[in-house]
């Protein structure tokens, strides 16, 4: 791993709105009647659909009803991680001439987003924690979001008039949870409903290890058989790593295709930023990988050596008087990163693979030049005769393109580099990117691995 030195930043001017006190959504302040509208209406209803529970990827329709006409309102929602990091969204609105206020036509008028934005209220929400990240550790247990309405237009002041609790859930009813222990591969796989087979993906996350489930138990839902791959900083598999041996990701290769309920021949592979950067090298390296979806990838090894056999690919250098400190006080390392085209060992041959490539690129990725990589990739493909990539560029796009509805995380501890940097994004346009890479690469899976037979 990258030795790091970086004193960790205090960037609490990133953290969005300090809101006071959590405790006081729950104390209504009494109503002040002289000689102002009273508008507070104990009927109102607040209508969640679908009802109760949904998947974390659905959209919601959020109504309130029984309001008076015009009446301005406030809708906030929370929840918590589990960790305890609480995150909410807050945002302010005006009824109809009816006392209805349908968020898939009414504009929210200010707060956490403005505009019509039906589910701003999931992706607009901030950690209260400075530089969290919404992150979903355990599948089996939903998101809890509470929905709330409020009188006027004080986030913290009205009344509360409606309340509505929901639960995001990332299993889909029917999805089957199974852990894999086999040989050296550690890994989790969601299998759609029965009967199978299915087309079968591995889904890559990057630096920080772990096994994160959420993607790949959403993606199952989607009818794809999707292994969720450890590769380090899990069970009994290293903590670090200085190589990333692909003898280990043949193995997981070799589990998958082999799978009863997976449809053959060939797999398909996921992966995000460093994950991304792997599944480049699996399908540089590897037989058997029919699809590829790489997003916010790199087109060189970054930090680690990566080694199949008696081949290896060194990181490239760092450039670190390349590395800039932003206003808000955290470090921009998009520039730190020497060229592939300079430090050319540093280039995973991708001309050797036969795998159709998705690249999902944020425009605005701080963590490394996405975009680059992606176009450099398609101009070695090309000029060795291969197939061209399909390159979908999202504007204002950060590093972290998360299954729709997760917020942005535009900064945070970055474990390679040892300090807080920015990612990159715009929270508005960072969503719209998350909904729509979310449907491209299920199009793409489901195109180039067919449905399941
Ligand atoms: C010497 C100078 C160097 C100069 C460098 C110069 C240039 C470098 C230039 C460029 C470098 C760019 C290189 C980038 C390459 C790779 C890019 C990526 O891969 S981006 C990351 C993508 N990764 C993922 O998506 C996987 C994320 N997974 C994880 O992080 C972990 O699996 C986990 C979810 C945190 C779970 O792990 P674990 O159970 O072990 O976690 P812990 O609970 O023990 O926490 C560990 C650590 O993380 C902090 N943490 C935990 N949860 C969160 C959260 N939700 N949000 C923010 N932070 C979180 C937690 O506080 C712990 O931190 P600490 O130990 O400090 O307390």
């Amino acid at each position: 791993m990258v030795a790091s030195s970086f004193a960790v930043l205090r960037a609490s001017r990133l953290c969005q709105q300090d809101w006071k006190s959590w405790a006081r959504l729950f104390v209504p302040p009494p109503l002040s009647t002289g000689g102002r509208t009273t508008w507070a209406r104990t009927n109102a209803t607040l209508s969640v659909e679908p009802e109760g529970r949904s998947c974390w990827d659905e959209p919601l329709s959020i109504a309130v009803r029984g309001l008076a006409p015009e009446q301005p309102v406030t809708l906030r929602s929370a929840l918590r991680d589990e960790k305890g990091a609480l995150f909410r969204a807050h945002a302010r609105y005006r009824a109809d001439a009816g006392g209805e206020l349908n968020l898939a036509r009414a504009p929210a008028l200010g707060g956490s987003f403005s505009g019509l934005e039906p589910m701003g209220l999931l992706w607009a929400m901030e950690p209260e924690r400075p530089l969290w990240r919404l992150i979903k550790r355990d599948v089996q247990t939903p998101f809890v979001v509470e929905l709330e309405v409020l009188d006027g237009h004080e986030p913290d002041g009205g009344q509360r008039l409606a309340r509505a609790v929901h639960e995001r859930h990332f299993l889909a009813p029917g999805v089957r949870r199974v852990p894999v222990r086999e040989g050296r591969v550690r890994a989790t796989l969601f299998l759609p409903p029965e009967p199978g087979p299915f087309p079968g993906i591995i889904d890559l996350f990057g630096v920080g290890g772990g096994l994160l489930e959420y993607r790949a138990s959403l993606l199952a839902g989607k009818g794809f058989a999707v292994m969720a791959l450890a590769y380090y900083n899990y069970d009994d598999l290293p903590k670090s790593i200085e190589t990333m041996h692909m003898e280990y990701f043949e193995e997981a290769v070799n589990y998958l295709r082999s799978h009863p309920e997976v449809k053959g021949p060939g797999i398909g592979l996921l992966g995000i930023s460093k994950g991304g950067e792997l599944g480049l090298a699996m399908a540089s390296f590897l037989k058997g990988i029919t699809a590829a979806v790489v997003i916010n990838g790199s087109v060189a090894a970054v930090g680690n050596t990566i080694s199949y056999k008696d081949e290896t690919i060194p990181p490239v250098s760092l450039l670190r008087n390349q590395v800039k400190m932003t206003k808000d006080g955290l470090l921009d390392v998009v520039e730190a990163l020497q060229s592939p085209l300079v430090d050319k060992k540093s280039f995973i041959p991708v001309e050797r693979s036969d795998t159709a490539f998705l690249f999902l690129v944020g425009q605005d990725d701080h963590n490394w030049k996405s975009e680059f990589y992606a176009d450099e990739i398609s101009k070695r493909l090309q000029a060795h005769g291969k197939e061209k990539p399909q390159i979908i560029c999202y504007p204002a796009a950060g590093h972290y393109i998360e299954p729709p509805y997760f917020p942005l995380c535009s900064a945070g501890m970055h474990l390679l580099v040892g300090a807080n940097i920015t990612f990159g994004g715009e929270p508005r346009a960072h969503a719209v990117a998350q909904v729509d890479a979310w449907q491209q690469l299920q199009t793409f899976f489901h195109k180039q691995l067919g449905s399941k037979s």
